[in-house]
């Protein structure tokens, strides 16, 4: 659900047409809806209720600092994965103590940081890991609250590049090497063991790699306990996906109510970390079409976004809905377009075969792009990046500026004469 539709033949974010939005602010143009991504926050933080909870938005998705800031104002903790998403964070108000921090390549400087600041958990990936936090931790004479991210071995049954529960997968620590880990873990002073955390892959579309994973999380929880190690926070990760074309994924409740009703009445705080489920329907990027080119083989529609504004088509071959700002009339005729962007690649498309009625100078908006849209963007072909809009009932407010070029330039040098 959002709050992006048709008014008529126009296309609205909330109250705001968004023809206004792109003469405004020009396109490329990603708009974010508040009011969805309080939606979406609440749909969580409702379904699991009573339980002790921690929803940590996953800040990779999207870290626009007012994205950021309408979350930490709901209460939301954050998911980090490097000190760069927690200055994000404490920039746009979150709360330290609400922060837990992911990511298999922690550097020391990083971890020192992250102590300073005095942030919730480290979700640890491996043994290495976990030495140099011992270490990091003893220099600065404080202790380390720390889950291990076990790998469960679980298939999400996504996209291979974002599956991270297999065994071949770089993450966590192999869920039959994890008791020993915990152990280890337990024994060094300046570690405080919380959790146990997993995160399987991104885009699921079913509940059952969830509780596949959450039963052998909570087999080991239970060993631990038999052998001292009370466990008191279980992570279950991000990873829940949305509605991009016709999958069919669980809404948060139901997939909290499943997940409640395995942990029964276990004093377990429930920790989750959604990321595209709470941002990607909140946000579309609007594009105009700069050019048609019909050609022997194919009719294209060239599009001021590219590949460096919106990379998931060309990474992963993702499909996300094209649809026109304002819908054309009868006298317009309706034919097969790819979309592409002014970058020099082949790759370098938004939507393939999409039947439009489109004329030169048309805005479209690219659905479902809150999430990993402006937060995968580069500068490739020295293109500016995007400027961001969060639009709050009938007010639209500029959240990022365009990228100029001086802003690109800026920091470069050449050679001394
Ligand atoms: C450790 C971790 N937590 C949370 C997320 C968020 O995942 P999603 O956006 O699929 O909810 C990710 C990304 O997949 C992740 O790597
Ligand atoms: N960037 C990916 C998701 C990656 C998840 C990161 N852990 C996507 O757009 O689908």
């Amino acid at each position: 659900m959002d709050f992006f539709n048709y008014q008529g033949r126009s296309l609205y974010a909330e109250d705001v047409a968004v023809t206004a939005l792109a003469e405004q602010y020009g396109t490329p143009l990603y708009v974010y809806s508040r009011a969805t991504l309080e939606r979406h926050y609440r749909a969580y933080d409702e379904a699991l209720g009573d339980h002790p909870h921690l929803i940590c938005y996953a800040v990779k998705a999207n870290s626009n600092l007012a994205v950021l800031n309408v979350l930490a104002r709901l209460g939301a903790g954050f998911d980090i994965v490097s000190i760069g998403e927690l200055e994000r964070v404490l920039a746009a108000g979150g709360d330290a103590a609400k922060v837990i921090f992911s990511g298999v390549g922690k550097q020391a400087h990083e971890m020192r940081r992250a102590l300073e600041v005095g942030i919730k958990c480290f979700n640890v990936e491996s043994e290495a890991e976990l030495d140099r936090l011992n270490d990091v931790a003893a220099e600065m004479g404080v202790k380390a609250a720390v889950s291990l991210r076990v790998n469960p071995d679980v298939d999400a049954q996504t996209h291979p590049y974002i599956s991270t529960g297999l065994k071949e997968n770089k993450f966590g620590i192999a869920i039959d090497r994890a008791e020993a880990v915990y152990l280890k873990a337990a024994s060094l002073s300046n570690l405080d063991v919380q959790g146990v955390d997993c995160h399987i892959g991104s885009q699921l579309t079913q509940s059952t790699p969830f509780l596949d994973a959450l039963d052998r999380l909570l087999d080991l929880i239970a060993r631990l306990a038999e052998q001292g190690v009370q466990i008191k926070h279980l992570d279950l990760g991000g990873g829940l996906g949305v509605r991009y074309d016709q999958e069919t994924p669980p809404e948060p409740s139901e997939y909290a109510s499943k997940v409640l009703a395995r942990l029964g009445n276990q004093p377990l705080t429930l920790i989750m970390e959604p990321g595209r489920s709470i941002a990607a329907n909140a946000g579309i990027l609007v594009t105009r079409v700069e050019y048609l080119k019909p050609t022997e083989a194919k009719n294209f529609a060239v599009v001021d976004a590219a590949m460096n504004d919106l990379l998931r088509p060309s990474l992963y071959g993702a499909w996300q809905a094209i649809i026109p700002v304002e819908q054309a009339d009868e006298s317009v005729k309706t034919e097969t377009y790819d979309l592409v962007g002014p970058i020099c690649e082949t790759g370098d498309f938004i939507g393939k075969n999409r039947e439009l009625a489109l004329q030169q100078g048309d805005l479209l908006a690219v659905r479902s792009a809150g999430a990993y849209g402006f937060a995968m963007s580069s500068n490739y072909n020295s293109r500016n990046r995007a400027a961001e809009v969060m639009v709050d009932g009938a007010a639209s407010h500029i959240v990022r500026q365009r990228e100029t070029f001086a802003h690109q330039i800026a920091g470069e040098a050449v050679l001394p004469e």
